[in-house]
């Protein structure tokens, strides 16, 4: 009884998992039809498409073969790809970086393709070293899972938001959401019933999360089925791992394991749901081509390809991320849609043709008229901005979005009409100096006082000269006399005051 009962156990425990694959060449025929149909599909050249497209606006930093991006194809049907891209929850929300991820997506499904956004679940707990100096910090799980929801969430809502090319706007076709691998494994059927050819429809997209194949792997299945046919000299050799092991404190085990993990996410979704392209920016090259590697070595095919796009940089060269300061988050949570679109229209001149072709789904054709009118005489400076602006934050945030940047942007204007309200006022507040103040220190008391004492200028008598020079602003309304005094209809819902020197200089007062 007791044998028996070992005996059960211990089969229970070297089980091996489902998911996982055998190094038995004799399983590529266990690929699924499908898998294997997308793996060939890929391998052969894709006629001027997706990869053309994306390299002409600057989308492109390497590809693993010419044969993903060559546009000197052969002629025959454009191929059909399934293409993924990670983003690992170690933040509530994703950033400005992690944004052309999704326009990259968003550009493979406007070219009929499938898209998948995998959030890491299981790669989030571990911690990515590429691009950085120091082992991460531990993530405790409760934030991870919050986390993940939330980008899952936020994901979704862009990704449904981008907009179909024009010829296919009338069709009436929409975008298949759904979070099981099923979905995703069955796209081509869907694709097919909805259009029956490639090209001519706005492909589906599926969320994943990695988590719900690792939960499930044990540590002797992995070391058996995948840390076996990983070489540590080539795993030396990225990259993300020979930077760190010149510095003072090293690589963790755990996060030198980590390119493996990634490998075995593409390795997993090859397999099982033809995921057939991975892309991400271009420090994920060494992770990417981890996943390649693994699948020409386990399971003996070519026909998966990886694509990398350029880091963006902001003006000190360092990239846009979520660790790094003063991150542009996509969450209107993190950040209103009034400041996200703020940011695009302060882009300075040089920058803007570039983060057209990147960020939007403009045609060239029409960011090539709006270049040639930034040289013309009369022309009116940030007017390319502001398109930038609404196109971005369109995609982000969504025509409410634009509406409310563009309702505060109006309001917070000195001088204009719009009658201010609190919300709008508040949404600046982290952007500009603000103070508490109580009540009965800010009704009654007269307003030269209240702009010196609470650092919007220097000194009174500064205040009374902004005056005197029509420069000073109560919620937008100039301020004529140097006696007025702060009204209880000034304060707004009784709640805030916005004083402006100038129309750059502000403070928001709040009642405490
Ligand atoms: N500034 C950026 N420009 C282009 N792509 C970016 C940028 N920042 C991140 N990405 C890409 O977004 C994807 C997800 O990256 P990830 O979730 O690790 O964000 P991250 O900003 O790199 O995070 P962290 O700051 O924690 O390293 C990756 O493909 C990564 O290359
Ligand atoms: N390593 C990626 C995220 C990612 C996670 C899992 C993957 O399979 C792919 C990508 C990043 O940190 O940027």
């Amino acid at each position: 009884m007791a044998s028996a009962a070992m005996a059960a156990s211990s089969r229970a425990l070297f089980r091996p998992h489902r998911l996982l694959l055998l190094p038995d060449p004799r399983r590529r025929r266990h690929l699924s039809a499908s898998a294997l149909a997308s793996a060939n599909a890929a391998a052969t050249t894709v006629r001027r498409g997706v990869v053309d497209v994306l390299r002409e606006r600057g989308l492109v930093e390497a590809t693993t073969s010419e044969a993903l991006g060559s546009s000197s194809a052969a002629s025959g049907e454009q191929q059909k790809l399934k293409v993924y891209c990670g983003f690992d929850p170690t933040a509530e929300s994703l950033h400005l970086g992690n944004l052309l991820g999704l326009v990259a997506l968003s550009w493979f499904r406007r070219c009929g393709h499938t898209a998948v956004a995998l959030v890491g679940g299981a790669t989030g707990r571990v911690g990515d070293p590429s691009g950085k100096s120091a082992e991460r910090p531990e993530l405790d799980l409760a934030a991870v899972v919050a986390n993940s929801d939330a980008i899952k969430s936020l994901i979704a809502q862009i990704l449904t938001r981008a907009p179909e090319p024009s010829h296919l706007a009338q069709s009436g076709k929409e975008a298949i959401l759904d979070k099981h691998e099923d979905a995703l494994a069955n796209s081509d059927q869907d694709l097919s019933e909805k259009s029956g050819n490639v090209g001519e429809s706005m492909g589906s997209f599926v969320i994943l999360d990695n988590y719900d194949w690792w939960k499930d792997i044990t540590l002797l299945d992995f070391l058996k089925e995948v840390g076996k046919f990983a070489r540590v000299g080539t795993m030396i050799a990225k990259e993300s791992v020979k930077k760190r092991l010149n510095s003072e404190d090293g690589m963790s085990y755990t996060e030198f394991t980590y390119q493996l993990l990634q490998g075995y996410d593409f390795l997993y979704m090859f397999k099982n749901m033809g995921v057939n392209v991975q892309i991400g920016g271009s420090d994920q090259w060494g992770n990417i081509t981890a996943g390649t590697d693994l699948i020409r070595k386990i399971l003996q095919v070519e026909g998966a390809h990886g694509l990398t796009f350029p880091l963006l940089l902001k003006s000190d060269g360092t990239k846009f991320g979520k660790t790094e300061d003063g991150a542009i988050w996509l969450s209107p949570k993190m950040l209103s849609p009034y400041k996200f679109y703020q940011y695009f229209f302060s882009v300075p001149d040089v920058d803007v043709v570039r983060f057209m072709k990147i960020l939007t789904f403009l045609s060239l054709d029409e960011i090539h008229d709006l270049e040639e009118s930034m040289k013309k005489p009369g022309y009116v400076p940030n007017t390319v901005q502001r398109r930038l602006a609404e196109e971005v934050t369109r995609f982000v945030h969504g025509q409410e979005g634009v509406e409310e940047a563009l309702k505060a942007t109006e309001a917070l204007r000195p001088g204009a009409q719009t009658q201010l309200d609190s919300q709008t006022i508040e949404g600046i507040a982290d952007d500009v100096p603000s103070c508490s103040l109580p009540y009965d220190q800010v009704l009654k008391s007269p307003l030269v006082d209240l702009a010196a004492s609470t650092g919007l200028l220097a000194s009174k008598s500064a205040v009374r000269r902004l005056i005197k020079q029509g420069g000073l602003y109560l919620n937008n309304k100039k301020i004529d006399s140097e006696d007025k005094l702060v009204e209880e209809g000034d304060i707004v819902d009784g709640k805030v005051l916005l004083l402006s020197a100038g129309k750059k200089n502000k403070m928001v007062v709040r009642i405490s």
